[in-house]
């Protein structure tokens, strides 16, 4: 076993924290340690390799694969003639790959970090502020820091379903980099990655089945949007919906999903089967309790509005820090980007440290149509205006009525808007239709610097005849 090496700094994982080091840290010695994510264990986290900005190259590909459906409407007659899975998979990875190679090969070796040592392999606690790493040649190093910032993400849950594991089903991790398209597959799960592929493997010619628990799918939206977006796919795949899984297994031909529908037993059949159940954070593979480190809900690691860690008594652990999906209850880039940057701001200025928590945290869902949200839904908002005593008021646009919707001829799209009744404070709005996901950031926002609907209404022009004239017709309903 090698000997202790101190260092000022370690960072856990190649992800958000990859952007910690910087020139104002020269002086400092730091640690960076990233196992690597996926199946080839690559540098630069999963937005970079395996979520974001992939899954996002995957939709545009296929929201233009899908024109053809949608043009009829216009009048306009058009003919998909084929998908190339190899040239759609190989653009989009020929594109990430060197990204992330790079990324490793300028951390490993370029001057500007020549005060930093990247070790690829796994970190585990084995003491307060103590790690133990294991390389990837099977060597181990023993790490101790002054300051310990802990931005090891989350990873694929596999439900505790019958069969499941061993049936080894698709997962975001391996699903974009397929050899080939199969003819079907089932999707389990009917979050925002069960939604996102949905659109994208049925656009591209797979049959597709999305098999959810629930009754609607992606439930974290508004119940309204939520029920357009079930009502819309459900249109476009086959969705068993209100479906328990009880096994899965691999047969000869694909994959067997079997479940239960009330006393109905249900069976389904596929070439392959996605898994798209959530993601739990990767605090067991850091063996955080040897660390000292106390946990939240779904194995979260324990933070304040600092992104100071805590024991398992609520007390901040003095010099150790956490961003990302290992802590966050909103597993989103967004928000990992600036909990790094409230990280770095408070590791730097202790004296003058930031608050993480003071902004609201917006959604967007790169589906077909798009949704996105900020803030309360209705039914939140009503529940909070019935305890407060005060009134809320809500409006609804559709896509349908600006002239911008005529000209895309939408039909199911709308924009939901709930603001205070008195003081027209914005306390939510929800998005599905199309650029739903660039038009929520009007009301972002506005939100984020305390505009009211009445001033962000009246206080600039409206371009005519522009898509966000659907977000200035909802404010005017309530503005008054
Ligand atoms: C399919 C998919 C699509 C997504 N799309 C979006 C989107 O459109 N918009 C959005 O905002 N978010 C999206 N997300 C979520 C987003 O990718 C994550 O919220 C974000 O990448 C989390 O960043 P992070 O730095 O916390 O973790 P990661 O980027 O996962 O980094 C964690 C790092 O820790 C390393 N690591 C883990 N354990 C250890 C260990 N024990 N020792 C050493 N290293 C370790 C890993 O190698 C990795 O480098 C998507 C996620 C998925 C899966
Ligand atoms: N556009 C984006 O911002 C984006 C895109 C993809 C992923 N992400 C992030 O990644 C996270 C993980 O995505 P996700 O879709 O896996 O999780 P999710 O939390 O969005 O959805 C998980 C779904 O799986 C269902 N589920 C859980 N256990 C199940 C079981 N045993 N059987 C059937 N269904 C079950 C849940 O009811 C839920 O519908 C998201 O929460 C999100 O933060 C973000």
């Amino acid at each position: 076993m090698n000997a202790q090496t101190h260092y000022d700094i370690a960072l856990i994982g190649s992800g958000s924290v990859n952007s910690f080091p910087g020139p104002d840290l020269a002086g400092h010695s730091i640690v960076q340690i990233d196992r690597g994510v996926g199946p080839q264990a690559v540098f630069g986290g999963t937005c970079l390799n395996l979520g974001c900005i992939p899954t996002k190259m995957f939709v545009r590909t296929a929201d233009l694969a899908l024109a053809p459906s949608e043009s009829a409407a216009l009048g306009v007659r058009e003919r998909l003639e084929g998908v190339d899975w190899p040239a759609i998979r190989d653009r989009i990875f020929g594109r990430i790959d060197p990204i992330s190679a790079g990324g490793e090969e300028y951390r490993a070796s370029h001057e500007d970090n020549a005060n930093l040592t990247l070790l690829r392999g796994e970190a585990r606690f084995t003491g307060p502020k103590a790690l133990r790493v294991e390389l990837a040649d099977g060597t181990t190093r023993e790490i101790t820091a002054d300051t310990i910032v802990l931005g090891a993400g989350s990873r694929p849950e596999i439900p505790a379903i019958d069969g499941l594991a061993d049936a080894a089903p698709q997962t975001s991790d391996t699903v974009m980099r397929m050899d080939a398209l199969p003819a079907s597959m089932l999707i389990l799960g009917s979050g925002i990655i069960a939604v996102e592929f949905a659109h994208v493997l049925d656009a591209l010619g797979v049959d597709v089945t999305l098999v959810a628990r629930s009754q609607r799918v992606l439930r974290a939206a508004d119940a309204d949007v939520s029920a357009r977006l079930t009502e819309i796919l459900g249109g476009r795949i086959r969705l068993e919906t209100g479906l328990d899984t009880t096994s899965v297994r691999r047969t000869a031909e694909g994959v067997e999903l079997r479940g239960t529908r009330g006393r109905e037993e249900v069976v389904l059949q596929a070439e392959d089967v996605l898994v798209a159940t959530g993601r739990r954070p990767n605090s067991d593979r850091l063996d955080v309790a040897a660390g000292g480190i106390g946990l939240a809900d779904g194995g979260r690691v324990a933070v304040d509005a600092y992104q100071r860690v805590l024991d398992p008594g609520g007390q901040v652990l003095p010099g150790v820090w956490a961003l990302g999906d290992i802590s966050s209850p909103d597993q989103l880039k967004h928000v990992a980007n600036h909990q790094l940057r409230i990280v770095r701001h408070n590791v730097l200025h202790p004296e003058e440290m930031r608050r993480s928590d003071e902004m609201p945290v917006p959604f967007g869902v790169f589906t077909h149509p798009q949704v996105a949200w900020v803030g309360r839904d209705e039914e939140t908002a009503r529940a909070e205006a019935e305890r407060s005593g005060r009134e809320i008021r809500v409006a609804v646009q559709e896509y349908s009525s600006i002239a911008y919707g005529w000209a895309m001829e939408d039909t199911t799209g709308f924009l939901k808007l709930v603001v205070d009744a008195e003081s027209t404070a914005i306390l939510g709005a929800q998005i599905i239709g199309p650029e739903a996901t660039s038009l929520i950031q009007l009301l972002v926002q506005a939100m984020s610097t305390g505009q009211t609907a009445r001033d962000l209404a009246r206080t600039q022009y409206w371009i005519h005849p522009a898509m966000p004239e659907l977000v200035e017709n909802a404010l005017l309903q309530v503005a008054d």
